[in-house]
Parts: C-alpha cells; structure tokens; sequence
C-alpha cells in the first residue's frame, strides 16, 4: 500500500463529490471515494487512475445505514494515508414541513448532520495526535436563511457551519484544518431530489467553478469558504455582529423588556 496522503470523500459518485476527486486527484492524491451507487464510483475511479495514476479505492456505503457508516468510520480511523476527509455527502426533500415524511426528514438529518460528525469524530483524535490533517464539511448558504423555506434542510447545514466553526477552534490549534465550505445554487442532481427543475433557477454555478473556487478557499486555509460571495467583507459583518451579541446575553437578570407583562 502506498503512503502517499489520501483523500476520503463522501458522496464521490456525482456532483460536488465526484468533482472534489478529480480535483484531487489531478493534484497527486490517492482517494478514498464513498457513496451508495456502486456502479458510479467505479465509473469515476477507473477514470481518475486513467487519467491520473493515483491509487482509488472506492468504499460503497449508505451513510444512514449504521453498519455502513461504521465502516466508513473504522477507514477513516484505521487507513493513516487519509489525511483529508471531504464531508460532502448530503442530500435533500422536497415540500414543506407539514409535507415532509417525518422518516424521510429522520434520515435526511441522519444524512446530513449525524453523519457528517461522526465521520469528523472518526478523524479528529488521529489528525490531532499527528498535528495535521484537514476536516471539509460541505454546508450551504441555505443554512443561514430561514426565509428560503427548507427548514430542515436549512437547519442541517447551519449545524454543519457551526460544527465546522467549533471544531475549527478547538482543532486549530492542534495543526488540523477545519473548512466549512457554504455553495448556493450549483448545478448537479440534487435539485432533483429536491423536487426542483435546476434548469428553472437563475444563477446557478456548474460544479468545477465551485469545487475549483472551494479549493482556492482550502489553499488558504480559510476557515469559512462562500464562493458565490464576492465581498468577503459582508460575512465578517455577519461574525462581528454575532461576536458583539455574545456579552450582551451573560446576564444575571431578565431584560428590562422582560420584565413587565405588559
Ligand atoms: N448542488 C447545490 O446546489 C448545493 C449542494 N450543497 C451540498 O453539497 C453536497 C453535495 O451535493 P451535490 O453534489 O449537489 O448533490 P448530488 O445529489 O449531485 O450528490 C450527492 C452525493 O451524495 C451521495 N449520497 C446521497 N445520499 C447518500 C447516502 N444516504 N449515503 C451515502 N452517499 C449518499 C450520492 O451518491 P449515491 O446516490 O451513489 O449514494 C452523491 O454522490 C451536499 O451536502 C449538498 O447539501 C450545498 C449547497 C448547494
Ligand atoms: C437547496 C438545495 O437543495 C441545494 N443543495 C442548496 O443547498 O442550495
């Protein structure tokens, strides 16, 4: 087995995912790639060794199925090539919440929150031992706008930028990279799983601008990637305001506007 530094990446057999590989793949690593259809993974990996030469294991696995995802969990903590796990894997449902499967619902947070730490979790203590490491958790913008109506949806991916933000301070320190990287509307098949014609939105960006905008983000290790955001200066705003909010709400008592039932 070669020791070159691998990437695991979850949801590698389209989209965002398969598109991470390349990348990756183009830029020398060995790859991890992990999703349902095995079919599709196998499809991406004969082309990536092809194409790149680099080592591709693929790894099927539905990562709401509890053995699948251990195992996930146990290459993640046993294979010491992978030094870069890409949290990509993620899905979503259609309709409103009083229409939404209460089971559907369950595995789409299973999906894209409980599956997102535990694989984090699998890494950390390995990363942090060795001083290095990077943790991608892919987020989106919807998880700061609950007026965009996918509620659940929406508050997976706010967990998943918040985890992200949270293990960036406590794992930074330690040499590990923590990325949470924030798309908007980027077309690949999700949108059909979403009940979405994606050729009926505007402004969607095709997957290798994202990825490769992504990536500039990871190269600079920045720790909250937007790539549709062109002023920079508007997330910082967003962070201040929410750093400013903090003192004001370690009080002793309820507000003066509390106070009175009136
Ligand atoms: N496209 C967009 O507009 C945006 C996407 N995102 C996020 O980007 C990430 C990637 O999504 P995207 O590439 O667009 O979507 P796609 O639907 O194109 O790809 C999703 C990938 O995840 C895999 N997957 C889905 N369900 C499971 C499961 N239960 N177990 C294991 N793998 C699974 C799929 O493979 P398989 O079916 O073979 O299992 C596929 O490889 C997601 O987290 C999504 O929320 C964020 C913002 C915008
Ligand atoms: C709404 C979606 O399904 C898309 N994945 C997004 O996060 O914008």
């Amino acid at each position: 087995m070669s020791n070159k530094s691998a990437v695991l990446i979850t949801g590698a057999s389209t989209g965002i995912g398969a598109t991470y590989a390349d990348r990756f793949a183009r830029r020398g690593h060995d790859l991890v790639l992990v999703a349902r259809n095995e079919k599709r993974l196998d499809e991406v990996a004969t082309r990536l060794r092809t194409e790149t030469g680099v080592t591709v294991d693929i790894l099927r696995a539905g990562l709401t199925e509890p053995v699948d995802l251990a195992a996930v969990e146990a290459r993640l903590r046993e294979d010491r090539r992978i030094d870069i796990l890409i949290n990509n894997a993620g899905g979503n449902i259609p309709g409103s919440f009083v229409e939404q499967n209460i089971d559907d619902v369950d595995r789409l947070v299973a999906l894209n929150t409980t599956a997102v730490v535990r694989l984090a979790s699998a890494v950390a203590p390995r990363f942090a031992g060795a001083g290095k490491g990077a943790i991608v958790n892919i987020s989106s913008v919807v998880g700061l706008a609950p007026e965009l109506g996918m509620s659940v949806y929406g508050a997976t991916k706010a967990f998943v930028t918040f985890l992200s933000q949270g293990l960036a301070l406590e794992l930074g320190p330690k040499g590990v990279y923590v990325q949470a990287v924030l798309p908007a509307a980027t077309r690949t098949e999700i949108w059909g799983h979403s009940g979405v014609d994606v050729n009926s939105l505007t402004g969607v960006m095709e997957v290798g601008e994202l990825v490769d905008a992504a990536l500039v983000g990871f190269d600079r290790r920045e720790p909250v990637t937007i790539p549709p955001l062109p002023d920079a200066g508007q997330w910082e705003t967003y962070q201040a305001a929410r750093h400013a909010l903090l003192p004001s709400v370690q009080q002793e008592h309820a507000a003066e506007r509390y106070r009175s039932a009136a």
